[in-house]
């Protein structure tokens, strides 16, 4: 348990004053899925307003380490999770920590689409109705305007809010459930290769929301998508058999990676 505040506001060691605050860090994260450990001592700080990429083949523990951050892992059976992940400082797994309160600090978006299988309306609405941030209607009515704006949907469905939300396009579907995850207002939105589903056209529009969600929101994305890396992230973690390869700059790890796993991977050289 350690409710020690970590200050966001000083710089760390290796960080200069121009860096963006240290948002959520993890210390020492290990898993364990039964016996077999998923994670080794990982440690990786998200930064404030930053997309943050997660890359590395395919089993190396980029979920793993996405479900950490909100505690997803834990609806899984036989998962542990060790070492320490902090939000503003303070210990997500404390005793004290409202697993509810803290998915809707950081929130989660999916690999496939999965609108509730209600209206447009109702599936943006339903977050901030039982976390009780709207007053009124007419509040309720303007935070699902506000969070179908900010996901780049809102002149698509305006006017037909009240239609199933699972009768959208695949593309629209997936920017459904990011105003979805937008309307309780969380700090952190995770995002689970969120276009693996989607065409190219969906894609980009995603990948230009992503770059819009920024300015308000802390984003940590998983992609096998090299490309999709480079272009929406400012920072890259690289992962392999369950180990953080290395965390740089994302310009610095496509262009002159420490590592030299990092580079065999970007080459295509594996996985
Ligand atoms: N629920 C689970 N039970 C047991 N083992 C699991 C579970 N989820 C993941 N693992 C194992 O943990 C390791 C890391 O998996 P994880 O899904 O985090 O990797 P990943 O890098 O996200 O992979 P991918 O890119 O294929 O989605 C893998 O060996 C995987 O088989």
């Amino acid at each position: 348990m350690n409710m020690m505040a970590e200050t966001t506001t000083e710089p760390k060691q290796g960080q200069t004053m121009s860096d963006p605050a240290i948002k959520m860090m993890g210390k020492n994260v290990t898993v364990h899925y039964g016996t077999k450990q998923a994670l080794f001592d990982v440690n990786l700080p998200i930064r404030q307003n930053t997309v943050t990429a997660l890359i590395g083949p395919s089993g190396c523990g980029k979920s793993t380490f996405l479900r950490c951050l909100n505690r997803m892992n834990d609806t899984i059976d036989n998962c542990r999770v060790g070492g320490e992940i902090t939000l503003d400082g303070q210990d997500i797994y404390d005793p004290s920590i409202d697993v509810v309160e803290l998915r809707a600090r950081v929130g989660m978006v999916f690999q496939k689409p999965n609108p509730f299988p209600k209206s447009i309306y109702e599936n943006v609405a339903y977050g901030p109705r039982i976390h009780g941030l709207a007053r009124n209607k007419a509040e309720l009515d303007q935070i699902v305007e506000t969070s179908l704006m900010k996901a780049g949907l809102w002149n698509e469905v305006k006017d037909r809010l009240n239609e199933a939300g699972t009768g959208l396009s695949g593309g629209q579907q997936q920017r459904l459930c990011i105003a979805r995850a937008v309307a309780v207002s969380p700090e952190v939105i995770l995002m689970d290769e969120p276009c693996s589903a989607l065409d190219p056209i969906a894609t980009a529009k995603v990948e230009e929301l992503i770059h819009e969600l920024r300015l308000n929101f802390t984003i940590v994305i998983v992609t096998h998508s090299m490309q999709q890396a480079a272009r929406v992230s400012q920072r890259t973690a690289m992962f392999h058999l369950g180990n953080l390869v290395e965390e740089n700059d994302t310009d610095k790890i496509f262009t002159n990676p420490d590592e030299s796993r990092t580079q065999d991977y970007i080459m295509g050289r594996f996985g």
